[in-house]
């Protein structure tokens, strides 16, 4: 691997801590610290993502990259160093946070000029651990290499994974705070992004009071990474602001799509770059249900709910604001510019689903039409990924009860089939007013609604298997989820099975990781 070829130009730009025992720092007003990873004995690789690598510049896999992809023994070149940042957590602020069990190799440059950071997930802590590790366990690396690879392929932004290695030591974890902590075997991640910036490090420098550390932040967030800004002064934090909203938005609009729960959208893990960041204790969709959060910690306010995350990118979006006051000082425009999200998210909402139904167009009354059909997503138990497969099958010859039987969690009564069977008509009259062909409609549909998701069954059953040494399972999902919108292996196509209702890691999750 290229390994030399990485750079560390945040630490030459930004305020941070160099001090030999980092973990005894008393700077508070810095954007990051040098750190050294712990380095691990008998790391043993578990999978590289080649095509990754390549794309980005790094190249090859040689035996001797392990210590690299597990931050043991590093060369000369690559300054190792942690991020800080602040939050606001289920709706309180935090205060300073940080890259607790994150630390950074730098950033590498491919022959068309793209950079991508690199960074270590599981390496050992940091001084933004607080009181905790800085480890992973592989349970938590396998859920986040997996999805965050799944989430690319289904065309969202996302960080990436680089590589899984098992670390060779053991973590103790408490999984579902039950008093009764495990060993679980420790692993680490590579993960790469064009930035790993969030709302939460304005948010820091801000609160800090460090305004000319913040105007350099976003001076250097939107040369690097929102180009087309060609303005000055103010204009250019305003239009920077303007576009931040508009790629939270698209991306919020993108996890409805698919039906992608986050479960921990605190401002400390909102990209600034609109990507989905943090794979914790997420989950996509199996019965449709606008109030489901996966996050065991979220569930007495369900904060974070699937239906909820527009509504609380919004919120996550005026602490943005609120940091970047000092230097947009324009009270109105802000106030505007957030009130106007709401109408852009359902705009754009409106349009994704109408690709998903296979409209060539948003109609005057397709309001009323998305408002039934979610009362019917409920009431019906229907899986939501497998629904709009079957409205594919759908034609007039089709026996509608069969299809459509086997995609709910419950039982269809005659009572549930007259509902149903009253919407599909309302839905074929909806399909007339296309101005697009059946196969363009067809294609429309095929193109927006995925055939495989990563669901969390899938996830746990391929997790046990590593734990046991096996990588079937893997290699499987890898190919499954390398192609969401084909159905590569048709036993992937089904609905949660029964057995997996109650099996924590499966339905519920923790944030223990
Ligand atoms: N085992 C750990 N050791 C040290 N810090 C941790 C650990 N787990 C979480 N943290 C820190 O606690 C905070 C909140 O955790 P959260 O679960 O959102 O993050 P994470 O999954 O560790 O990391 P990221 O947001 O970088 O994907 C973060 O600042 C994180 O770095």
């Amino acid at each position: 691997m290229n390994i030399d070829k990485i750079t560390q130009p945040f630490i030459d730009v930004f305020p941070g801590d160099f001090s030999e025992n980092p973990m005894q720092r008393n700077t508070p007003k810095v954007l990051f610290s040098t750190v050294n990873p712990v380095g691990f004995n008998n790391p043993e690789l578990i999978v590289f993502n080649e095509k990754l690598s390549e794309e980005i510049g790094l190249g090859k896999f040689n035996e001797v990259d392990i210590n690299f992809l597990t931050a043991t023994n590093l060369p000369e070149n690559i300054k190792t160093y942690a991020t800080a940042y602040a939050g606001h957590q289920f709706g309180n602020w935090a205060g300073q946070l940080g890259d607790g069990r994150a630390i950074l190799a730098g950033e590498i440059t491919n022959e068309t000029g793209e950079k991508n950071e690199i960074q270590w997930k599981g390496a050992g802590a940091t001084p933004y651990s607080r009181h905790a590790d800085g480890r992973a366990v592989l349970r938590s690396s396998v859920r986040e290499y997996l999805m965050s690879e799944a989430m690319h392929h289904l065309g969202i932004p996302t960080t990436r994974a680089l590589s899984l290695s098992f670390t060779g030591e053991n973590v103790v974890r408490d999984i579902m705070y039950s008093g009764n902590p495990q060993e679980e075997k420790g692993a680490v991640i590579i993960r790469t992004a064009e930035s790993f910036l969030r709302f939460g490090h304005f948010e820091l420098m801000s609160a800090q009071k460090e305004i000319n550390t913040l105007i350099d932040l976003a001076d250097f967030t939107i040369e690097n990474y929102f180009k087309d800004i060609k303005s000055e002064g103010e204009q250019k934090y305003k239009e920077f602001f303007t576009e931040v909203c508009k790629r939270t938005a698209d991306l919020m609009v993108e996890w409805f799509r698919v039906g992608f729960v986050h479960g921990v959208m605190n401002t400390d893990n909102m990209s600034i770059l609109g990507l989905t960041i943090d794979y914790g204790p997420y989950s996509m969709l199996d019965e449709y249900d606008l109030n489901f959060t996966p996050n065991t910690t979220d569930l007495p306010g369900r904060r974070y709910a699937f239906g909820k995350q527009g509504q609380i990118s919004q919120w996550n979006l005026w602490q943005l604001a609120n940091a970047l006051f000092p230097i947009i000082k324009d009270e109105k425009f802000l106030e505007d510019t957030l009130n106007n999200y709401g109408n852009y998210f359902w705009e754009t909402h409106d349009q994704m689903l109408c690709r998903k139904f296979g409209f060539d167009d948003l109609k005057k009354d397709d309001d009323e039409f998305f408002t039934n059909w979610q009362a019917l997503m409920q009431e019906l138990q229907f899986d939501y990924t497998l629904f709009f497969n079957q409205l594919e099958k759908l034609d007039e010859n089709s026996d509608f009860k069969t299809l459509f039987s086997t995609v709910s969690y419950g039982f269809l009564e005659d009572s549930k089939v007259k509902k149903l069977e009253h919407f599909l008509l309302s839905y074929q009259l909806r399909l007339k007013e296309n101005t697009v062909s059946k196969e363009e409609s067809l294609n429309l549909m095929r193109e927006t609604n995925p055939k495989f998701i990563l669901r969390n069954y899938l996830l746990y059953e391929c997790i046990e298997e590593i734990n046991n040494g096996k990588t079937e399972m893997l290699e499987k999902l890898t190919q499954a989820l390398e192609n969401p919108y084909k159905e590569v292996f048709p036993e992937f196509s089904v609905k949660r099975p029964s057995d997996y209702d109650d099996v924590s890691g499966c339905s519920m999750l923790s944030c223990s990781s």
